[in-house]
């Protein structure tokens, strides 16, 4: 088994409205794991909590297999953020930030950040206030992958930016992954990024961890089922994780393929995707809110 990259035991958060509850998981060494959810599920409550940026009621995160609390500064060291949304001050150039954050880590790579630069075709001596959101997006990407970081966390990298830039990303992550010993983990909840490049998701809703699993048996597992009206009874509804009802038949997800096959035979069972499978277990409630 590899080593866990990171692990959250027991993370609580509480708001006046919300809360973070008994979160638990753990990343795997040489994964990309995708952190998935609906707006407001918990996801950057969570990622700001791991990084410090927020103070936890309790729990406990580890990292590289040490506590952070007592090794924050070298432990940081290693890993690379990318945040949705500003820890830049926006009257800076590109190049002024840059020295700024730079000066905080130990293994800072110019050359490295340039040859970045360089690719995203961005100007050093640009205000970040002028920035694009796409061009803000891969200003930080490349701050992030400056510093030889074994971890990169990303909170909704991907949203608000246009497919283009948006599978520019996904592309540098998979090179990322390429020297051993990397790990990212990416919150989203465009789940279609994750359908190529994640090993691993894990579901929050409501602040609690749903599921933990590896992409490729979530999807062997899950399916869709679509059928007539006829067929939806109380003892078949309970085969499915969702079902969705119109005048023209049912659309549904269930991880029970052979029970729903035994008792359909002529149901349409088709391959779900991320989305499905994710609307399926939080469906429910949400509709509710
Ligand atoms: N500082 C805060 N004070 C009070 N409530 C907060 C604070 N920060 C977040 N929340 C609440 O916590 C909940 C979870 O927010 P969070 O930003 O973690 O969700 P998210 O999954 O990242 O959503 P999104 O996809 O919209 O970014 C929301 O209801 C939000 O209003």
């Amino acid at each position: 088994m590899t080593q866990a990259v990171l692990e959250v035991n027991q993370l609580t958060k509480r708001f006046q409205r919300f809360c973070l509850d008994h979160v638990n998981f753990s990343l795997e060494e040489g994964c990309i794991t995708g952190f998935i959810g609906t707006n407001g599920s918990g996801k950057t409550t969570t990622i700001k909590s791991i990084l410090g940026l927020v103070v936890k009621d309790s729990g406990r995160i580890r990292l590289f297999g040490e506590d952070l609390n007592k090794n924050e500064r070298k432990l940081k060291d290693r890993i690379g953020f990318v945040m949705d949304e500003g820890y830049f001050y926006e009257n800076l150039t590109l190049k002024a930030m840059k020295n700024v954050l730079a000066a905080a880590y130990s293994q800072w790579d110019e050359a490295v950040f340039l040859s970045y630069i360089k690719r995203f075709k961005l100007d050093l001596k640009q205000k970040i206030a002028s920035l694009s959101k796409g061009m803000r997006m891969k200003y930080a990407v490349a701050l992030a992958l400056s510093h030889h970081a074994d971890l990169l966390i990303m909170d909704e990298p991907t949203s608000g930016l246009d497919p283009l830039v948006r599978s520019e990303l996904m592309d540098i992550l998979l090179e990322f992954m390429q020297e051993e010993g990397k790990s990212v983990f990416f919150s989203t909840h465009i789940t279609s990024d994750l359908e190529k490049i994640a090993d691993m998701l894990i579901l929050i809703d409501h602040g609690q961890i749903i599921f933990e699993e590896e992409k490729d048996e979530l999807l062997e597992t899950h399916v869709r089922v679509k059928g007539d009206n006829a067929w939806i009874n109380e003892e078949t509804r309970g085969l499915f994780l969702s079902v969705r009802q119109s005048p023209y038949g049912f659309e549904a997800v269930t991880n029970q393929r052979d029970n729903v096959r035994a008792v359909m035979p002529e149901a349409v069972i088709e391959r779900a995707c991320i989305e499905d499978i994710m609307l399926a277990y939080i469906g429910g409630d949400h509709d509710a809110d």
